[in-house]
């Protein structure tokens, strides 16, 4: 198998629609799926380099190995369900801290899908919710999580992160909604986060592997008969 370049995470709650969006790019299909245990990744050619995208698993029992899946990401793609204002919340609450064993220059896009089951009507800001973002507009429901509020918590992120606005990609500019159904916007997703991937990964290859140690390599000192390792 190719060795992967660098890495980027699907995180997110059971049922946004990691595993979806992953199929729809990679595939170019939408079809059923069942909730993902544990994580799997696709390895994708992308210029001279591969990425390995990493589909992780939403489920409350295999949170302890998001930030397993999160070391050295060069980017982390935080998902949730544009019909699911719990699903953004749980964004900030659960998974961000996962993202603490990303690389430090980690490139972070939000991501709300299931856009096809909304009608195009976000909320006007003063609206209040929940009560009245569940109301119909139009034949589909009303889109509970408004863009804003995805912008708002990209800029609570930065702040996490102790990024300065200017350093970094405009939140407008990474913050997506998409549909895994009918695949709109999913490819723009991916290979906008791509692009921006790229000059991590240039780095991360100039810096060499990272700093960790290799237990293969241990070799148990010797015991001298005090007890003491000579
Ligand atoms: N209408 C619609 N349904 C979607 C979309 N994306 C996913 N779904 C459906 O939502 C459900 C969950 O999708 P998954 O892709 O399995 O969700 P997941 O985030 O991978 O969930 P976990 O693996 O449990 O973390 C499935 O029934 C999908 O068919 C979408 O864009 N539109
Ligand atoms: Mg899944």
């Amino acid at each position: 198998m190719k060795k992967p370049d660098g890495k980027v995470v699907l995180l997110g709650d059971m049922n946004v629609g990691k595993t979806s969006l992953l199929h729809r790019y990679m595939e170019k299909r939408f079809q059923e799926t069942v909730s993902t245990v544990g994580g799997a990744f696709y390895l994708k050619q992308w210029g001279p380099y591969n990425i390995s995208i990493w589909d992780t698993a939403g489920r409350e029992q295999f949170h302890g190995l998001g930030s397993m899946y999160c070391r050295g990401a060069a980017a982390v793609i935080l998902t949730y369900d544009v019909n699911s204002l719990q699903s953004l919340t749980e964004l900030e609450e659960r998974f961000l801290a996962l993202t603490d064993s990303a690389s430090a220059d980690c490139i972070f896009a939000i991501v709300g899908n299931k856009v096809d089951l909304t009608d195009d009507c976000a909320l006007p800001p003063d609206e209040n919710r929940p009560e009245k973002s569940v109301a119909s507009c139009g034949s589909k429901v009303r889109k509970q999580v408004r863009a804003e509020d995805a912008i708002a918590l990209y800029k609570k992120i930065l702040k996490y992160k102790m990024l300065d606005e200017k350093d970094v990609p405009a939140a407008e500019k990474m913050c997506f909604e998409t549909s895994a159904k009918t695949g709109y916007k999913v490819d723009y997703l991916f290979e906008t986060v791509f692009e921006m991937v790229v000059p991590i990964i240039v780095r991360q290859k100039a810096e060499g592997p990272p700093q960790t140690v290799d237990i293969t390599d241990y070799k148990p000192a010797k015991r001298t008969k005090s007890g003491c390792c000579a």
